[in-house]
């Protein structure tokens, strides 16, 4: 519990997991109804013992592998322990303006009696206007019994896209859409209190321009690629860029514009990487996927005064082997007639999450796709994922490396 800061990072994609932060579903998927899911950003109702059975054989196929394995949940209940923390979380949970003095009041209040347990409960699964009993007025009024005083965060399942370890330092992100943007006060809260994380640096952070960690693929040391599309906006990759500069975490940040469209919400949607230089991709995107690199001529400079170099549009994969200093970036061809191919990417069949070079967790559903990594050499580690994926999340958005071994020399 007590590691120090530096043993935590990743500085790659595929470098053997270590250590890695995972949210086990629970009641904040209890709350989706047919008349909010779309709101929440899911695609159905999940059936959430089973959602739970599915995420447990997930963890322990990570376990089973060697990986130490924290949960989101517990780690917040730790952090609440702490006085100080437990009052800023609920002040930044009660900042919406949809309360009103006296309902917030109330509140606070009532989450100062919780225990760490239930707070993390309440923070999670969220507050309901007919679970209240207590500051009743013009609020509690006017809005509808099942309106949320506090939202449920469904989305926390996806430990991907709160927060992003570049090397030693961790990217608290910044979420686009309202349904998730409490979800980084959460991971913020983790990363200043949480005794084990307590020192550690950060950059980037909820204020700042939107950057989504789904969109933030490590593909080499140095070398950092950044979908551009629902998610991440293009000021939001300019500024990861100026701050891993400055910081000396990268010399190249790929822009990679990818369609604003919920199937490729992400660019992990679209592709991951499965080895150091073979990543598994969308074929019907293979052929059109750009990059501007951006680079900078000098690191001394401020963060702001830097002076990015911004590179016309190149194919993604020959700009991503320039800048891996790679001859080639062979992207495994998965070889699928355009039907099949678009019906395995809407299950999540392109983000995987590795475990090691040439080994990877892929959802058992995505047959045909799995087979073709397989015939490319990669060890694929089958997760059954009919009610996980209802959230439209595979196994690298399930999943936060915090420590991946560094990649072998040579
Ligand atoms: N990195 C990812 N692909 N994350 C998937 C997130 C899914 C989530 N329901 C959302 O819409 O935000």
């Amino acid at each position: 519990m007590n590691q120090p800061p530096s043993a935590h990072g990743a500085d790659s994609e595929v470098g053997t997991l270590q250590t890695v932060m995972l949210h086990r579903p629970g009641n904040e998927l209890k709350r989706l109804t047919p008349r909010n899911n779309d709101r929440l950003l899911f695609d159905g109702i999940p059936w959430v013992a089973r959602a739970q059975d599915e995420h447990d054989a997930f963890a322990q196929a990570l376990r089973d592998r060697g990986v130490e394995v924290l949960y989101l949940t517990e780690l917040i209940t730790e952090t609440l322990e702490s006085e100080a923390a437990r009052n800023h979380a609920i002040t930044t949970a009660l900042a919406g303006l949809h309360l009103g003095d006296t309902m917030r009041g109330y509140l606070a209040r009532f989450l100062r009696d919780a225990s760490p347990a239930a707070l993390t409960g309440y923070l999670t699964a969220g507050i309901r206007n007919d679970e209240v009993r207590g500051g009743f007025g013009l609020v509690t009024s006017l809005l509808a019994s099942d309106d949320f005083l506090i939202d449920p965060l469904p989305n926390l399942l996806f430990t991907r896209d709160s927060s992003v370890w570049v090397r030693d330092r961790v990217a608290v992100t910044s979420l686009a859409m309202p349904a998730r943007r409490r979800e980084t006060q959460l991971t913020e809260l983790i990363y200043t209190e949480h005794p084990r994380f307590r020192g550690t640096r950060k950059i980037h952070g909820w204020h700042h321009e939107h950057v989504e960690g789904g969109d933030v693929l490590l593909l080499a040391p140095g070398v950092i690629a950044v979908g551009v599309g629902e998610r991440t906006t293009p000021a939001g990759v300019e500024r990861l860029a100026r701050q891993v500069f400055h910081a000396g975490l990268a010399h190249t940040v790929l822009a990679v514009p990818i369609a604003q469209e919920r199937a490729t919400m992400h660019l992990d949607t679209v592709c991951t990487m499965v080895d150091v230089d073979k990543i598994v991709m969308y074929p019907n995107v293979a052929d059109s996927l750009q990059a501007h690199a951006v680079t900078t001529r000098d690191g001394s400079a401020g963060e702001g005064d830097l002076v990015l170099e911004v590179a016309p549009a190149e194919p993604f994969l020959v700009a991503a082997a320039k800048a891996m200093e790679i001859d080639t970036l062979h992207q495994i061809d998965t070889g699928l007639d355009p039907v099949t191919a678009e019906r395995e990417q809407w299950d999540d069949g392109n983000n995987t999450l590795a475990l090691a070079p040439r080994v990877a967790v892929a959802y058992e559903r995505n047959l045909e796709t799995n087979a073709r990594l397989e015939e490319a050499g990669i060890e694929v580690v089958r997760i059954a994922g009919s009610e996980l994926g209802s959230g439209r999340g595979g196994p690298r958005c399930m999943s936060c490396p915090v420590t991946r071994a560094p990649l072998p020399v040579g």
